[in-house]
């Protein structure tokens, strides 16, 4: 049998050896679906001789894509690096710059951000006159979008006022948002999909093409596939579709997104004859955390039976602790984790990310090393945003936000009213504004400013298509003067570090993957927050994130946080059954992240908005049979044998220590106390009224008081 089947059970081997034709692998968290797409593309590659450059993965996000290529080059070699792995959003990009011509795309097209669409969307405002803040709009358009079914289908069913204002006037406002994006030669995240659609739609020739490139098509956690995503899988599987999908509807956490849970329920329905395959062992959690997973997804009503056994027997009791209030419930998660060690093993999983600020306090004061995901929001630092302006406007100078926010940054004596006056004749004249730049002269009176700084962007521009990334950044750095100009701010050490980390990213990647600017700032636009450069964590970290990060992964230990009633399921969900399932799958996800050890917890008091609030249990909690959970106090339990882990690592350093959890002891400074955690030559020491100490046991002087 081929080694690429041996590891495998006899469902996904099926899976595997599927050729051609649609198959739908719907299965429960940690049963493999994952790590069956990756074999069975080995296979394609070794045992059905298709070729790489004939595959395509979509993952959920670009990390998972990168994980995944990196898998197979250690399965088949060198010929993974020709398979396209990657996102729906990645592969639109691909896509549109290769013939984003055919509907009407400048090559050198930028993609907005959130920040950027606000920009654009407050000038609109300002333009008509509304006093309305940005942000409804912004949901409105994301709603038109990711449903893929336009402003007309939209207005029939909005309701009668968005953002404060008639419902006329809010789409008279989503289309100035489209035309000006057109003339700015922008799309925002949506618009990828959407085009990419359009353009196989209207030129057949082109999606012919593409569907060459992927004759073979495989897409993981399909259950949060929207309807957008959904119709270009339609279009690139084609009439005869060679297209393997995975997922599960328990799993299923975006719908606030507009994903559609039926895209997976039907799948056999809208690809008929598609073999579906069942897989029913868990191979990541230990029984008891998965009968923990089992009974809280079974009181779903809205899902189908499915079949999830156990192959890890026994295992850790689930624990559960209910704190006094939040603070006491970060110190909890602190003093476990300290206790078991083992950083990269540990992740803390909570619903929102206001929630991370206490832990992390309460970590980085045991010395736990944090790693906080998603919250950091790298690529929207002013300092990031300016100098990333600089290269999209090289790139694209019709981009006028993006001119509009470098063209004083750092100060360079054009005034604000300048500004305004040469806006004011763009939008006169119905061109970009850089056009008015250039012909300032006619504009204003004293244009030398601005005929300088047009010259600096001719010199970019032409820069930004000699050089790569980190050089294009140097020159920025060093024609403006922006370094000196951010050593006068107050917080300008920071931000000196943050560019430094970005000419560190900009490094990074032409090694890695290599390109030109533009493929820079592309990659750039598509990674999400979660996934963003983290400046120094070090590795031996622990992992902060939200549940719906998690997606996907697992670790050995995993603690999931202020479960609460109006956290976890979270306020706006509580008055439709659908929203308050796809809180509790929320909570499955999660719960299923564990291997080996999970611990629950929630606490009685929390501030919400800066006010104290008595909190009551989430109600999930109430769907866990009693005798599945243990009860533990403040300072955990004996049943965490300290020191020993269920999947140990070699770890030289780490030697055993001469004290256990739970012993007496006495320091000559701090009195007797109590120890709570050994690691190495270390001890954490619970000292009646000095809270807890952390000491080396070479030099503390430690007596034990008792055994
Ligand atoms: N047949 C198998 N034998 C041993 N281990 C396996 C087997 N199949 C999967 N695993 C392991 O089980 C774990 C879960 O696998 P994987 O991540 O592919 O599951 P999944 O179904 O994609 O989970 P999720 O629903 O959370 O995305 C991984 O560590 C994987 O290596
Ligand atoms: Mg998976």
């Amino acid at each position: 049998m081929s080694d690429l089947l041996t590891s495998l059970n006899p469902s996904q081997q099926e899976a595997v050896k599927h050729f051609e034709g649609p198959a739908l692998v719907v299965a429960g968290a940690g049963s493999g679906k994952t790590r069956t797409v990756v074999h069975r593309i080995a296979y394609l590659l070794r045992e059905r001789r298709v070729y790489p450059a004939e595959i395509l993965a979509v993952t959920f996000t670009n990390k998972a894509a990168g994980e995944m290529k990196e898998r197979l080059e250690k399965m088949v070699g060198p010929a993974a690096k020709d398979l396209w792995v990657s996102t729906f959003h990645s592969a639109a990009v691909r896509i549109l710059r290769a013939y984003g011509e055919f509907v009407g795309l400048k090559p050198g097209f930028v993609i907005y951000d959130d920040d950027d669409q606000n920009i654009l969307l407050k000038e609109i405002l300002k333009e008509l006159e509304l006093e309305a803040k940005p942000g409804p709009f912004r949901a409105m358009i994301d709603r038109i979008k990711n449903r893929g079914d336009g402003l007309v289908e939209f207005m029939r069913e909005a309701p009668d006022f968005i953002g404060g204002v008639p419902k006329d006037v809010a789409a008279e406002v989503y289309r100035k948002y489209q035309s000006g994006l057109r003339m700015q030669g922008a799309l925002d995240f949506n618009d990828l999909l959407l085009l990419t659609i359009e353009l196989f739609e209207q030129h057949p020739e082109v999606l012919h093409k593409v569907r060459q490139r992927a004759r073979f098509i495989h897409v993981d956690e399909y259950q949060d596939t929207n309807p957008v995503q959904y119709e270009l899988t339609r279009l690139l599987a084609g009439e005869k579709p060679n297209l393997m999908v995975v997922g599960d509807p328990d799993q299923s956490i975006y719908g606030f997104r507009n994903a559609d849970i039926n895209n997976i329920l039907d799948f056999t329905k809208d690809y008929p004859g598609a073999r579906v395959i069942r897989l029913e062992e868990n191979y990541r959690s230990s029984s008891a955390i998965l009968r923990v997973a089992n009974a809280v997804i079974e009181k779903n009503a809205l899902r189908l039976e499915k079949i999830l056994r156990p192959t890890k027997e026994g295992g850790e009791p689930v624990r559960l602790y209910r704190a006094p209030n939040a603070r006491e419930e970060a110190a909890f998660v602190a003093r476990e984790i300290l206790k078991l060690g083992h950083y990269p093993q540990v992740a803390v999983l909570y619903r929102t990310n206001a929630q991370s600020r206490l832990l992390e306090e309460h970590l980085r004061r045991a010395n736990v090393p944090v790693r906080l995901v998603g919250a950091v929001g790298f690529y929207e630092r002013r300092e990031i945003k300016d100098l990333l302006a600089y290269g999209r406007v090289a790139i694209n100078p019709a981009d006028s936000i993006n001119l509009r926010r470098i063209v004083n940054t750092p100060p360079r004596g054009i005034g604000a009213t300048t500004v305004a006056r040469l806006v004011e004749h763009a939008q006169k004249t119905g061109t970009p504004v850089i056009e008015a730049f250039r012909a300032a002269e006619q504009v204003i009176s004293r244009p030398q400013q601005v005929r300088a700084f047009v010259q600096l962007l001719d010199e970019l521009m032409e820069a930004a298509f000699e050089t790569g990334p980190t050089a294009f950044f140097e020159r920025v750095l060093d024609e403006t003067g922006y370094r000196d100009a951010l050593k006068q701010e107050q917080d300008g050490e920071d931000r000196l570090q943050n560019v430094e980390e970005l000419l560190r990213a900009a490094r990074d990647w032409e090694e890695e993957e290599g390109g030109s600017l533009a493929d820079f700032l592309d990659s750039v636009a598509l990674t999400a927050k979660a996934e963003e450069p983290q400046g120094d964590v070090p590795e031996e970290a622990v992992t902060l994130m939200t549940l719906h990060n998690a997606k996907g992964l697992e670790f050995p230990t995993v603690f999931l946080v202020g479960l609460e009633e109006n956290l976890l399921p979270h306020r706006n969900s509580l008055n439709r059954l659908e929203d308050l399932e796809e809180e509790r799958r929320l909570f499955y996800v999660g719960i299923t992240r564990a291997q080996d050890r999970l611990y629950l917890s929630y606490a009685e008091e929390r501030e919400t908005y800066g006010k104290r609030e008595f909190s009551r249990p989430s109600r999930f909690i109430e769907d866990i049979p009693p005798d599945l959970l243990k009860e533990v106090g403040a300072f955990g339990d004996s049943a965490v044998p300290v020191l020993s882990y269920s999947r140990p690592e070699p770890r030289p350093k780490t030697q055993l220590s001469e004290f256990k959890g739970g012993e007496k002891v006495r320091h000559p400074k701090f009195g007797s106390g109590t120890v709570v955690a050994a690691m190495g030559g270390e001890v954490t020491v619970m000292f009646p009224g000095l809270g807890l100490k952390k000491l080396a046991v070479k030099f503390a002087g430690l007596e034990r008081l008792d055994g």
